[in-house]
């Protein structure tokens, strides 16, 4: 029986606070095996009838890395369209990838297909296969962070051209893909927050009584 102390849970909470998302990366390698030590603490993660749908790759290859950096450039392109005036200002000055200088890539998709566990949880909602993915990468972001490494989720993709890239079952959905190193700096409020994009707010905001 393991139990946690006053201390650890402060620690924890800290982690919580300090666990940010990194778009700015230092050069410097990740240690051998840093990356499949994440993927193993996110394989600990809850998933709907103990499903394990996640499914990692890990880009290393050059080529690759550069087609997704091009497919970044051009759906991040088109995202700025979609914004005017003062906005679309603010938007173009953000920095919301660190695909350039990340040591590690990392994509993560839903295995749709799979019947590991049976179907249980999935049959009024098959939606949780991705829950539980998404479950697993927070798992991981906040285990990086304990060992003072940064991740960023990038999200301005086009699935079906990540597909292509990466060459993956069409059973695979695509759910993130992340930039894996060490981050320039640390900081406790969020980059959007700094830019003055979004600010976090109250949980009270969030929640209802009933
Ligand atoms: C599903 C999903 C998708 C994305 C993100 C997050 C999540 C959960 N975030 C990171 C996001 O902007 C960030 O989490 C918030 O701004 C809060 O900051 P911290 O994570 O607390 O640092 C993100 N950030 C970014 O720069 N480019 C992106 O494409 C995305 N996409």
């Amino acid at each position: 029986m393991v139990e946690f102390d006053d201390a650890f849970r402060q620690q924890l909470h800290e982690l919580f606070v300090w666990r940010r998302d990194v778009r700015r990366f230092r050069s410097d390698p990740l240690p051998d095996g840093a990356i499949d030590r994440l993927i193993e603490t996110a394989c600990l993660s809850p998933s709907v009838g103990l499903s394990q749908p996640w499914r990692f790759v890990i880009v290393d290859d050059a080529a690759r890395r550069r087609a997704v950096i091009d497919n970044f450039r051009a759906c991040n392109a088109d995202a700025l369209n979609c914004y005017s005036g003062e906005r679309a200002a603010r938007y173009a000055a953000l920095k919301l990838s660190g695909l350039e200088q990340a040591p590690g890539h990392l994509a993560v998709f839903a295995d749709k297909a799979s019947d590991i566990g049976h179907g249980l949880g999935r049959a009024t909602m098959p939606e949780t296969t991705e829950y539980s993915v998404v479950a697993a990468i927070t798992a991981m972001w906040l285990a990086a962070r304990a060992e003072g490494i940064g991740l960023g989720w990038v999200s301005i993709l086009n699935p079906d051209r990540i597909h292509a890239i990466l060459d993956v079952p069409s059973t695979w959905k695509f759910i993130a893909y992340l930039c894996v190193g060490y981050p320039e700096a640390e900081c406790d409020q969020p980059e959007l927050e700094r830019a003055k994009w979004e600010h976090r707010r109250e949980a009270s905001e969030f929640t209802l009584r009933r």
